[in-house]
This record gives C-alpha cells, structure tokens and sequence, in this order.
C-alpha cells in the first residue's frame, strides 16, 4: 500500500543484497518524461499510468538479481502479477492508521490518489486508504512473502509499530524470503549466508 516503506524497505534488501534496485513508479515518470506521479495522473490520466506501469514491470520481469519496489497500485492488474510472479514478492503489511499518520506527515502531494484538500489530512488519508485497502485486500494477498509490522512489533515485545526501523523490517523481510525459498526448494543464491 502507498506510504508501506516499500522504497525504503527495497533499497535496504538490495544492498544486503548486493542486488540492483528499481523503483517502478521513478522508470514510469523516466519512460513518460515527466518528474512526478502526481504529473502524470493530471496530465495524461492513471489509466495512461497504469499502461506505463505494465510495461515498466514487464521489462523488469526478464531481469535477474534485482528488488522492486513496485508503486502501491501495482497489484490492481492481474497482468502485472505474471511479471511480479517472475521472481518473489512482499507484502509490507502496516496499519492503516500508521500509512494515514505517515503520509499526513509527508505530505499528499506525491501520492495523487490521496491528494484531496483537506483540514485534516490524517483523516482525509485514513479514510481514503480504507476504501483502497478493502478493493485491493485480496489483490495484495497473492504476494508470496507478508511482512506484518503488527506481528514483528509483538515479537520484540511491544504493540508500536512506528518503532520498527525500516532496517528491522528489512531484517524480517529477509528471514520470511528465505524461508519461503526453503519451503520451496528454489536456488537459495545469496540467502545461503544469511
Ligand atoms: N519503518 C518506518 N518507520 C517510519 N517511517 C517510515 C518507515 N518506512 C518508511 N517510512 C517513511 O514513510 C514514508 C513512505 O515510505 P516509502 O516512500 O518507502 O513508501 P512506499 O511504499 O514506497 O510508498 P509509495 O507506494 O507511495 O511509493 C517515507 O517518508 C518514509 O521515510
Ligand atoms: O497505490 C497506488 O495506487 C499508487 C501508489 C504509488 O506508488 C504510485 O504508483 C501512484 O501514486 C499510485
Ligand atoms: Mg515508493
């Protein structure tokens, strides 16, 4: 989901890595020409976003050794779960109430789909990202790997997930891939060492 850490948390897996990283929404606004999501959106339209997003993964999709960190809407599409399921996805599971306090806190501006004036912009996010969460629910739910910051907070012993370090995410992140390789007898790679 938008505002998840998904950029955050992929540059970390990379360079524990030592793979490359992409983050599909910045190849979107390179192929389009133009210097934000948010641009695009008013300017052509998210259907034109969404076409330019397909094509952004399916190139990414015959590459090797490389995290994405894909944009929040990425899954709406079944055809970009042929591309995604090219290699391991992750689901960064966070409150919406901790996405609302974040992207209140950053500002809307990037994220055009929250981008609403508001005088209370953490309501105004909580209450969009509601209805985002309940039409994609089932569409993040094919990731192969959750990564749930309720859960990882009550395995360090406490129920605040705005303490989880983007860092300590990438950790658990790291543990939940490498067993789902395990589980699945695929070529370990760089998992072996850690
Ligand atoms: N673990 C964390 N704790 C606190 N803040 C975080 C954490 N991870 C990311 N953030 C902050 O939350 C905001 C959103 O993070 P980020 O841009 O990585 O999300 P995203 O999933 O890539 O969002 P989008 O789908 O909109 O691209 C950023 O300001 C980032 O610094
Ligand atoms: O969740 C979404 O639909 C989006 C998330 C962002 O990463 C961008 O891809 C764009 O703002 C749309
Ligand atoms: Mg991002």
């Amino acid at each position: 989901m938008m505002g998840s850490g998904k950029s955050t948390v992929g540059k970390i897996l990379a360079e524990v890595l030592g793979y490359s990283y992409f983050d599909s929404d910045s190849l979107v606004e390179q192929a389009v020409g133009m210097p934000s999501v948010a641009q695009i959106f008013k300017v052509h339209s998210e259907a034109f976003f969404r076409d330019s997003e397909s094509s952004v993964l399916r190139d990414l999709s015959s590459m090797h050794r490389l995290v994405v960190a894909t944009g929040g809407g990425a899954v709406i599409r079944p055809v970009n779960w042929r591309y995604m399921k090219k290699g391991l996805s992750i689901m960064l599971d966070v409150p919406l109430d901790a996405l609302a306090k974040r992207i209140a806190q950053v500002g809307t501006a990037s994220r055009p789909l929250l981008d609403q004036p508001s005088a209370d912009p953490y309501t105004a996010a909580f209450t969009k990202l509601s209805v985002l969460a309940e039409q994609r629910g089932d569409a993040y739910a094919n990731a192969d790997v959750r990564v749930s910051l309720e859960e990882l907070a009550a395995k360090k012993g406490h129920d605040d997930v705005s303490q989880l370090t983007p860092t300590d995410i990438a950790v658990e992140a790291l543990q939940k891939i490498k067993n789902f390789v395990t589980e699945h007898s695929m070529a370990s790679g760089p998992f072996d060492d850690l």
